[in-house]
């Protein structure tokens, strides 16, 4: 990490604890806010101010920390301060505070929080600040994001040349994966990644401790790209085969597989150890998400079955760096290409796991998790499911020259199935029957 591009915290228009407060009420109605399950404690682990070139706002972000029964976690909140506007109105509006009033904003889609951290961000070579985008027709992506990803249209005013901002919500200390990933792949020459153009530094304090890391990355937008898990759910639901598709992108995940274990080399554990290390991460994986969600115990002695057939393996593959959250959602097909976004890992794990050297079926493991998704939520039928499965593994399998390994592939989609129980009960209670019905498949009915 260098020293953060940014001015030192500076007395605002309004203090932090007023913007604080405005916040209790705006933030849990927030889809990244991970805390939905209950009452949350909202206290404030830092800030920091950037400067508006053309001085329209004054730009805070709020590093706030979250503690509720099953999350402690310091989110990022970037505010824009427009005095005397007072237009209790409009996209992005807040609330207004102060004498005289202050409109509190929303920054994300806000020209001069964008203005702002172009100026203050770091970059390859070029700066972010010379970049040819049209602000003002920025725009903020709505959806199913953990983050918030904001376009930055390129000035020609279509898209291309354009970038998009990922505004990290959930902070992590030290290099954030998906800005050192990308940049070492790319500066290998895997093209299959956008590249990165800019990112930003901030300090916090975690538990009285000061911690740093990044807090937005600023990448190439891949243009007319559309998104794989809508794609997926849109063949699904017409009943049109995924099957091309997949063999595909099961070729381009060997390939990323390839690039990231050239870019960055990891030592090897004896195969054993690696069993005893994947088994016990399973049975913590258990633990934890049933600790985190009600009605899974049943399934406990199936899954102790799993982890002790898993822990007496001396057959491992070799463990490398992989992408760690890799879903159809973070692949991009455009140009008749997949593109591959989002190296963040998984962002209910802590960064030490999402970095940690693991098995390259992990990310396969994940888009197998996405295809079921995909038919669960558009109707695909059984057979669509299977045939998007088996190309998958098959264009994998030729591109790397591996056969999948079946008991691996199936203790690595429990994996995930159980951290989606805990993501969806968090996030979206409204999906939990879609990893519940996996683990079922997986598992059994389960004998508590
Ligand atoms: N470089 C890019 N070019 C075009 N679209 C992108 C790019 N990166 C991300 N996206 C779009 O933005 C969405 C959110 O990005 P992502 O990195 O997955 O954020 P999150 O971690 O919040 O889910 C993706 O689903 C994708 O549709
Ligand atoms: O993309 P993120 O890094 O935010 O990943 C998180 O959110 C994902 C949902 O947006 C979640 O993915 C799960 O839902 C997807 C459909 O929306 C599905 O395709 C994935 O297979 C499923 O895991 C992901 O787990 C979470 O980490």
């Amino acid at each position: 990490m260098t020293t953060p591009a940014h001015q030192p915290a500076q007395p605002a228009s309004v203090s932090d604890a007023e913007l604080l407060a405005v916040l209790r009420d705006w933030l849990p109605e927030r889809r990244w806010f991970p805390a939905k399950d209950g009452d949350a404690e909202i206290t404030s682990a830092g800030a920091l101010t950037l400067v508006d070139p053309r001085g329209e706002a004054e730009i805070r972000i709020l590093l706030v920390r979250v503690v509720s029964p099953t999350v402690d976690v310091v989110l990022q909140v970037p505010l824009s301060l427009h005095r005397g506007r007072n237009r209790a109105s409009g996209a992005g509006w807040i609330a207004t505070i102060g004498t005289p009033p202050v409109d509190v904003r929303d920054g994300v889609g806000d020209p001069a929080f964008l203005r702002a951290w172009l100026e203050a961000a770091s970059g390859p070579g070029s700066a972010p600040a010379d970049l040819d985008v049209d602000l003002d027709k920025a725009h903020v992506i709505t959806g199913e994001q953990s983050n918030t990803s904001v376009i930055l249209p390129g000035a020609d005013g279509d898209a291309r040349g354009g970038a998009i901002l990922k505004i990290f919500r959930a902070l992590t200390p030290g290099d954030n994966p998906d800005v050192d990933v990308p940049r070492r792949l790319a500066a290998d020459g895997w093209w299959h990644v956008p590249r990165p153009l800019g990112w930003l530094e901030g300090s916090w304090s975690e538990d009285g401790a000061p911690a740093a890391g990044h807090l937005a990355v600023l990448s190439e937008f891949v243009t007319q790209a559309a998104d794989g898990f809508e794609l997926a759910c849109d063949l699904a639901g017409r009943g049109e085969s995924f099957a091309d598709l997949a063999a595909d992108l099961g070729a381009v995940v060997a390939s990323m597989h390839r690039a990231l274990a050239a870019a960055i080399p990891v030592a090897q554990t004896p195969a054993d150890a690696a069993a005893t290390e994947l088994a016990a991460s399973l049975a913590a994986r258990f633990r934890w998400a049933r600790g985190a969600v009600p009605g899974l115990d049943a399934w406990a002695p199936a899954v102790a079955a799993r982890v002790a057939h898993l822990a007496a393996r001396t057959d491992l593959p070799n463990r490398q760096r992989v992408h760690g959250d890799l879903h159809l959602g973070q692949a991009l097909r455009a140009r008749g290409e997949w593109f591959i976004t989002d190296f963040e890992g998984e962002p209910l794990s802590t960064v030490a796991d999402r970095t940690r050297p693991d098995l390259a079926l992990r990310d396969i493991a994940g888009v197998l998790r996405s295809i079921d998704y995909a038919a669960a939520v558009s109707g695909g039928t059984p057979d669509w499911i299977e045939t998007a499965r088996a190309s998958l593994l098959a264009g994998y399998a030729t591109s790397s020259g591996t056969t999948a390994d079946a008991e691996l592939l199936e203790v690595l989609e429990l994996d995930k199935a159980l951290y989606e129980a805990v993501y969806e009960a968090r996030n979206r209670p409204q999906w939990t029957h879609i990893p519940a019905a996996a683990l079922t498949r997986l598992l059994g009915p389960g004998t508590a």
